[in-house]
């Protein structure tokens, strides 16, 4: 395609075969990456060939049977052998088999492997290792490796997801993926000072970067042990944006089919109106479209955020991981909760027609939901994000400042909303920074009592959860609020694009208020009048968003192609379409079925059972 941004690449893929999921995905979205990142400048330049021309074709192999989430617990073992200067690869135990990773079962003959090193009878924890599974030559899968599909799953059937597993499998000691060092371009004689103290290897054998094992085994270890996690950073840095298409998408169809669709006379002998009109629709869509522009924005955000910090920790400067790592984790949560929940919802908002195939909405729902699983899952997630506001907390009380989205942590609690009528932008910013400062303090304070009641760190840790969950989803709310108004308020737009957009922007935050007010009601920052403003607001917000509302959906341009949708159909001929499709059902090519003679005939006719019978047997 010659298309050299990722993302691109990926969107024009899903152009061509929306929500299909590539049995390629993985090779595009992780195996690459992965090399790209986490390989040295030899490495590369001996896989990337091979892998961009489709010779290697890979995946990311990294969960286990045992273990997904708790990357330290993989059971996988890569044991260095200085006498031959390899690593044994095993899977010691029926956990410890790798499974779940995309196309694996049957597509990829490489992956990247996930697996705990060990070298000189230390264990140095989890790191990549580039892993040949099948033949380049006809596919046939290697001495001392079983691999497979794992069946079939709730969606995700063009994608074979696989188990695999080692029995002390040798791969050469070059197959550690690490990357020279990320101090930019030094001479290399500083390289190799900067980290061999042991001894000095060739530069082609040196493992550099985030670490490296010398030919007598000697492990040095990386700057930092997560930067081996960078290939879920990028992911969950683009899940966001892919969680905001699933949802626009489900928009565009169930807003222009809600414009196409009349039921129930408004009044007795009345026009059936579009159902579009109805406030309820608009109550449960509207909402759910200003949610995928905020979350449109959100992934340009945190994909742009990725791109800077990835250049600083390749030039060495390591600052800015904790921050990313907080806003890629919880946005990834918050973009997949959001998404799959409002995507079933559009499904509904389509009644029947919407439980077809043919409306779309189940191949994007199946395809979004896994979202909040895999790439961490999501409430896990949140609680690393979790993890880095209590950090910030103790150091906004400690009088420190805080970086770029977090300043808000530690402000004076002890006002009021300055909300109005007008419900301005500036007062519903507020208004979440002050939710989301009340439930990080709420959080640390539950730690801080029962630490002081003598719980251990991670007895509190875990007895504070569900209230570092709800102070982790509020900073993330908070996050896509004021990004929102942010770009409405930054963006140099038409005075009339402004006002439609600054109506949506509203109706995001005031419909954010009202699904979770108790948050923001429970310390009096907001009085039962101004609960009535947002009330109101909400309302006038349906009415003014309407006229609107198909011009909304038709700005995110998909094409009817990547909708595959007879309600959504830009032309809006959805009868005709949803005709048309019911024709072209494979069992409405024979009028009598063939299950009718062996299942139904004798049931109907017992006396012509022979017939059936006879027929049972062609
Ligand atoms: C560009 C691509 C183009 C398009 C793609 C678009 C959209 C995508 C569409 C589809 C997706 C395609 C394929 C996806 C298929 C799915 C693939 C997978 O699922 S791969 C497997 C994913 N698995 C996981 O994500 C596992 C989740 N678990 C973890 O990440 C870790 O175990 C943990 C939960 C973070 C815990 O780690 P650990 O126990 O080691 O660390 P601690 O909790 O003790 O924390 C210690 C310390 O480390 C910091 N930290 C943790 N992780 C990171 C990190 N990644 N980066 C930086 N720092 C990290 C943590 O904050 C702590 O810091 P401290 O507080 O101590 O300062
Ligand atoms: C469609 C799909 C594709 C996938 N593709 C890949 C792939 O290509 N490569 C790959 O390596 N993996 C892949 N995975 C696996 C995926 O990454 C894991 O399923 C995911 O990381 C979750 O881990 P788990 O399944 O072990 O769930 P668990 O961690 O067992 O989660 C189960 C429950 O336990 C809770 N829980 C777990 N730990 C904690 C904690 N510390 N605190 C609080 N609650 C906790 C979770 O919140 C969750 O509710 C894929 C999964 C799916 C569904």
């Amino acid at each position: 395609m010659g298309i050299t941004d990722m993302q691109e690449a990926f969107y024009y893929r899903e152009c061509a075969a929306a929500h299909e999921n590539s049995p390629l995905g993985l090779h595009y979205a992780m195996f690459l990456p992965t090399i790209n990142k986490q390989a040295t400048p030899e490495q590369k330049k001996k896989w990337l060939p091979l892998a961009e021309n489709y010779k290697m074709i890979g995946t990311y192999a990294q969960t286990e049977l045992g273990h997904g989430t708790f990357i330290r617990g993989l059971e996988t073992t890569a044991t260095y052998d200085p006498k031959t200067k390899e690593f044994i690869l095993d899977s010691p135990t029926l956990t410890s088999k790798k499974y779940w990773p995309g196309c694996l079962g049957k597509t990829s003959n490489h992956c990247v492997v996930m697996a705990q090193l060990y070298t000189q009878g230390k264990s140095h924890g989890p790191h990549m290792f580039m892993v040949q599974i099948r033949s380049m030559e006809d596919h046939s899968v290697l001495p001392g490796i079983e691999v497979g599909v794992i069946g079939n799953k709730f969606g995700y059937g063009t994608n074979d997801n696989g188990f695999l597993s080692f029995d002390k499998l040798r791969i050469p000691r070059e197959n550690m993926l690490m990357r020279y060092s990320q101090v930019g371009r030094i001479p290399r004689e500083n390289m190799l000072m900067r980290y061999s103290q042991v001894s000095r290897i060739p530069r082609e054998n040196m493992l550099m970067r985030y670490s490296q094992v010398h030919e007598d085994g000697t492990y040095v270890k990386p700057q930092n042990a997560k930067l081996a996690y960078g290939s879920m950073v990028l992911i969950r840095s683009s899940i966001v944006s892919d969680a905001a298409r699933g949802l626009a998408q489900a928009c565009v169809i169930s807003i222009r089919y809600s414009a196409v669709r009349r039921q129930t006379e408004a009044y007795p002998g009345g026009e059936e109106p579009q159902i579009l009109d109805y406030q309820t629709q608009q109550y449960r869509l509207f909402p759910l479209l200003a949610s995928a522009y905020s979350l449109q924005l959100a992934g340009k955000y945190v994909f742009n955020t990725y791109l800077e910090v990835n250049d600083q920790i390749e030039k060495g400067n390591l600052e800015s991981m904790p921050e990313l790592h907080a806003l890629s984790a919880g946005l990834k949560a918050f973009s997949t909760y959001e998404a799959s929940a409002g995507i079933e919802v559009c499904r509904i908002c389509c009644g029947g027609h919407g439980y077809s195939q043919a409306s779309g909405l189940p191949k994007i729902y199946v395809d979004v939901v896994p979202g909040c699983t895999y790439e961490g899952e999501n409430t896990v997630m949140m609680l690393q994000t979790a993890r880095y506001l209590m950090k910030c907390y103790s150091r906004a009380k400690q009088g420190q400042k805080l970086p770029g989205f977090v300043q808000y942590i530690g402000q004076n609690l002890n006002k009021k909303s300055c909300m109005s009528e007008e419900v301005a932008l500036g007062c519903l910013v507020m208004a979440y920074e002050h939710r989301a400062a009340r439930l990080v303090e709420a959080a640390a304070m539950r730690m801080q009592s029962l630490i002081q009641g003598g719980k251990k760190q991670h007895e509190a840790w875990n007895g504070s959860s569900v209230q570092l969950f709800w102070a982790a989803k509020a900073h993330c709310h908070l996050f896509c609020v004021k990004n929102f108004v942010d770009a409405i308020q930054a963006k140099s737009l038409s005075s009339k694009t402004v006002t439609v957009m600054k109506s949506v922007c509203q109706l995001y935050g005031v419909h954010g208020i009202l699904e979770n007010l108790g948050e923001f009601m429970q310390d009096g920052f907001f009085s039962g009048e101004q609960v009535g403003y947002l009330q109101r607001k909400m309302l006038a917000l349906f009415e003014n968003i309407r006229p609107n509302a198909v011009a909304l959906v038709d700005a995110f341009d998909y094409p009817d192609m990547v909708l595959g949708s007879c309600l959504g159909r830009y032309d809006g001929q959805v009868y005709q379409a949803l005709y048309d499709y019911a024709k072209s059902a494979p069992m409405n090519q024979t009028e009598i079925h063939s299950t009718y003679y062996k299942h139904l005939k004798p049931l109907i006719n017992p006396e012509t059972t022979s017939d059936a019978m006879q027929f049972a047997k062609l």
